[in-house]
């Protein structure tokens, strides 16, 4: 019944599409300026076709890397009734969100579940490129990721460490690295998000109704087309979701009420470690895009900008450093040569001091190759243009448009990159400091690039280095069974085969 709804909701609005193209065709695009070339789709059977090939849009992208082979810079595919562009080219990427950023850092319209998680575009990933974008993505970047602020959370990074060292002394067989992951990386984020003096129970709890609003998002997307209609065919869907939103208020709101209660009562030593919820409390929005009175924020948006934080940076570190054990569990001489320049480099303590991360070349070498060959993310978050425009003095982009950049297909690019599908750290220790930002030149943005770039990049490498100097100091790491490197899209591109480990503790030399 439900697969019948669907393609009855497909059909609907690809009539209406079809129609949208016309009246674009007329009176949108006229002949000497041309959308970026792409597959001619017949109206309702194209777009059927894409959303059965492409599982409802979760796996688009093998279909989009057939398409590369034809158009190699640049596509338009239409799905419905929006014209939705992928950028595939370094150069093309490098002139729309850097030489062109201010114009390329709209979101489109928020599909309607955004709307709603969002609380009407009132975090920073959805909101548009305007003013309270500016306020809270500024408010999160002083607040919270500015470099003292990363360092006064060091003792909640060292005590997380210490129980996910603790976690994976006590396995004797072998392990699901995975989950042992995601708890640390989450219990750390929950701690920034609402202060250190949650304990064990609450951090569960958060993250039990996280995970259930994350994996149901998938099957949620469906009701982003046409909710006129999904309300009534999909109602039990609907239901669910509602529960589920309603279901993260009664975890979140008592969380946000403690810190706000704490207003003014805090003992100055306990104000030093101020959290991401309470920089969110002094935040003063305008009423208007333009200005007018100010206002403090709601309880429900302060939900949605935690969530965000919470989901933008848990599972997207996870992601990688999974990525990056996997690989140095297949390739034992890059773990080998790891261990030996945190050997030369740290003085025969249980751990790696943050401090001493910056020196480690060959470390950040391999995280930058973990998320060159699997970046957690194979998209951006989907763009729009400010106003039409003209890209590269020949494709036009228009505002209604979706943008999107092909993340993996840049770092597999054999143009750029020699030996692509190879994982070979080495390569990042050639030239000079490797620029992730991409200001002068994108050759790969596992982060995005431009005005949108992902405000969490810096504390996302701390966390990854400083798990994985740690993990690699403290045991030898080998596989239990095959490494297998396939990818699965869910909420990142995550290792379909989840790595199992088996661990032996580490004889330093300092300790024989
Ligand atoms: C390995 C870890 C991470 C990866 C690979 C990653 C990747 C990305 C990507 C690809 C985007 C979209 C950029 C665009 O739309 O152009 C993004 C946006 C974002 N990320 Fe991350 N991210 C990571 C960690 C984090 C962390 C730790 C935080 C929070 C502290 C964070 C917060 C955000 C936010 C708020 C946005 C929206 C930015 C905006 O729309 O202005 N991310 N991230």
């Amino acid at each position: 019944m439900e697969e019948i709804s669907w393609i009855i909701v497909a059909i609907i609005s690809s009539l209406v599409s079809s129609l949208a193209l016309l009246v674009c065709k007329t009176h949108l695009f006229p002949s000497h300026n041309k959308l970026p070339p792409g597959p001619f789709s017949i109206p309702i059977i194209g777009t059927l076709l894409w959303m059965l090939r492409s599982k409802g849009f979760s796996d688009l992208e093998p279909a989009l890397r057939k398409l590369r082979a034809k158009y190699h810079s640049i596509v338009t595919i239409r799905i419905f009734s929006r014209p939705s562009i992928f950028i595939f080219s370094h150069s093309l990427a490098h002139q729309a969100l850097i030489q062109d950023g201010a114009v390329f850092a709209d979101r489109p319209p928020a599909p309607p579940l955004t709307i709603i998680t969002s609380s009407n575009q009132h975090n920073i990933s959805a909101a548009s490129y305007g003013l309270t974008w500016r306020l809270l993505r500024r408010n999160l970047t002083a607040q919270v990721l500015h470099p003292s602020r990363v360092r006064s959370f060091s003792r909640a990074r060292s005590w997380v460490l210490h129980i996910l060292l603790r976690r994976l002394r006590d396995h004797q067989s072998s392990l699901r690295l995975k989950d042992h992951l995601h708890h640390a990386m989450f219990g750390l984020l929950v701690l920034m998000s609402f202060g250190d003096k949650l304990n064990e129970d609450q951090i569960e709890e958060v993250g039990r109704v996280q995970r259930s609003m994350l994996l149901g998002m998938q099957r949620f997307q469906i009701l982003n087309l046409w909710p006129g209609i999904t309300r009534f065919l999909l109602r039990r869907q609907w239901k669910e979701f509602h529960q589920l939103h309603h279901e993260q208020h009664r975890v979140f709101l008592p969380l946000i009420r403690a810190r706000r209660d704490k207003v003014g009562k805090v003992e100055e030593e306990e104000q030093a470690l101020s959290c991401y919820v309470d920089s969110l409390l002094e935040v003063e929005l305008p009423d208007a895009e333009d200005g007018g009175n100010k206002r403090n924020l709601t309880d429900d948006e302060i939900l949605s900008l935690s969530t965000e934080f919470l989901s933008a940076g848990t599972d997207t570190t996870t992601t990688a450093l999974e990525w990056v054990m996997a690989n140095l569990v297949k390739y034992p001489d890059v773990q080998e040569k790891l261990f030996r320049e945190i050997e030369s480099m740290v003085e025969g303590s249980e751990e790696v001091l943050e401090e001493e991360l910056g020196k480690m070349k060959y470390l950040r070498a391999v995280s930058l190759e973990g998320l060159r060959r699997h970046p957690p993310a194979h998209f951006v978050l989907p763009h729009s243009v400010t106003e039409d425009t003209v890209l590269d003095g020949k494709f036009m982009i228009p505002k209604n448009a979706a943008v999107n950049f092909m993340v993996a297909e840049m770092g597999w690019d054999p143009q750029v990159w020699e030996d692509p599908m190879a994982f070979k750290p080495e390569r990042f220790l050639e030239g000079g400091e490797f620029d992730l930002t991409g200001s002068k030149e994108i050759k790969m943005m596992p982060f995005g690039a431009g005005r949108r770039m992902c405000p969490g990049y810096a504390l996302a490498m701390l966390h990854l280095e400083y798990f994985v100097a740690n993990l690699v100091w403290n045991f030898k790491w080998e596989a239990a069974g095959e490494v297998d490197l396939t990818e699965k899209p869910e909420f990142t591109v995550v290792m379909k085969h989840p790595l199992e480990v088996k661990l032996s503790p580490r004889v330093k030399a300092s300790s024989q």
